[in-house]
């Protein structure tokens, strides 16, 4: 598989840079005759790009994206679909100070080790911005999921020390930061604030949950569908650690405690995030990421440059205080492509998608 490729049946292979002409992406493997709303997928977009308000990157776009093929009178061919996004607002000058440093923490020492030399403009391929794609892309997967009654939704749970004490989902898609806590959003505001006056960034946590999963999905080895979870989850910049169900405080938990006893009205608890033995067990899967604060912060820090020389660098131009705030609606689309990935295999190999057995939630 191609290394810009993602997905076994349902493909979607990204290409483009931060400064260059535009960014792309083409899905194969999207089953004929499925009704493509643009309008959710433009929305969808809304959600993720930068310049939208004062917590994100102030680098404006429009981020409008143009559907080149494989859907015609608003329903899918078969065949592939390529969608196309322009850059606007590049501004590659304001790389030209640092083109020779490499920045602490983003992949501009990596991305010269590996190629012999970088597109310095906009961090190239290595910037966020590539998400776009995915983020078009997981909206078709999510209008095929919500045909089968499935929902992929996501919060930032934290930023910084500043948790989410309360989970009103409603919330979510009425503050620029996705929190579900509206209690705290003062607390929110003050922090990016004062983070853009000391020149620094912050760290986040965001939840991402899938609801009506059915179950059945994911293989039994190498693809589980937590394991492609993790992966989906971890391609995206930033992303410093994925959980899946209750995580990390497995560690302190009991047999009696973790197991997610069964009755015949359904599951008693939901401690493994929906997936048992790498496949899905019909209840909500669940899984959390952590990621990094920005790299490109003005404080300034010690480098080297390209000749190994002892730097000084402060990183101007346009930049997210906190990564987390837009992560929300890639870490939603990361999902909802793993997901319908795993329907398709499942259809494939089974027939059906979930066999008659009793449906426990
Ligand atoms: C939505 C989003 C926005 C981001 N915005 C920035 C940014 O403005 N400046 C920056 O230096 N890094 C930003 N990043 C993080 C870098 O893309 C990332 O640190 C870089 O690609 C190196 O990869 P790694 O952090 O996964 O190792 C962003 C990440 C995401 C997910
Ligand atoms: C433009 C976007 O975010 C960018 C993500 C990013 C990075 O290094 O990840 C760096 C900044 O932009 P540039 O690539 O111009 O340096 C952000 O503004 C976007 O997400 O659409």
């Amino acid at each position: 598989m191609s290394a810009n490729t993602f997905g076994e049946l349902f493909r979607v292979t990204t290409f483009g840079e931060s400064h260059g002409p535009a960014l792309g992406a083409i899905i194969d493997g999207c089953p004929p005759g499925l009704a493509i709303d643009e309008a959710f997928i433009q929305a969808e977009l809304d959600r993720r790009k930068p310049g939208a308000n004062r917590y994100t990157t102030p680098r404006r776009e429009a981020d409008e994206v143009k559907i080149l093929s494989g859907v015609f009178e608003g329903k899918t061919t078969g065949t592939p679909i390529g969608l196309v996004i322009e850059n606007t607002d590049q501004r590659s000058k304001d790389y030209s100070d640092i083109k020779d440093l490499f920045r602490p923490g983003h992949a501009d020492y990596t991305y010269a080790h590996k190629y012999g030399f970088r597109d310095y403009r906009g961090g190239g391929r290595s910037s966020a911005r590539e998400t776009a794609m995915r983020v078009a892309a997981g909206a078709i997967a999510k209008q095929l999921l919500a045909q089968m009654g499935i929902t992929v939704r996501a919060a930032m749970t934290q930023m910084g020390a500043i948790h989410a004490e309360q989970y009103d989902w409603t919330q979510v898609y009425e503050n620029p930061f996705f929190f579900p806590d509206p209690a705290r959003l003062d607390d929110l505001d003050a922090l990016i604030r004062q983070l853009k006056k000391e020149g620094d960034s912050i760290g986040a946590r965001i939840r991402v949950e899938a609801i009506g999963v059915p179950a059945g999905l994911g293989e039994p080895v190498f693809d589980r569908l937590d394991a492609d979870l993790a992966k989906a989850l971890m391609s995206i910049n930033a992303v410093k650690a994925v959980s899946i169900g209750d995580g990390f405080a497995v560690v302190e938990q009991r047999g009696s405690e973790h197991r997610d006893e069964m009755t015949p009205t359904g599951f008693s608890s939901n401690h493994a995030g929906g997936v048992l033995g790498g496949i899905s067990s019909g209840q909500t899967v669940v899984a959390e990421i952590a990621l990094k604060p920005t790299s490109s912060i003005k404080k300034p820090g010690q480098t080297i440059d390209v000749h190994g020389q002892a730097q000084t660098i402060s990183t101007h131009g346009r930049h997210d205080p906190c990564v987390g705030i837009r992560a929300v609606p890639i870490a939603e689309a990361m999902m909802a492509l793993v997901l319908i990935d795993h329907i398709l295999r499942q259809r494939a190999q089974n027939g059906a998608v979930s066999h008659q057995f009793p449906i426990l939630k």
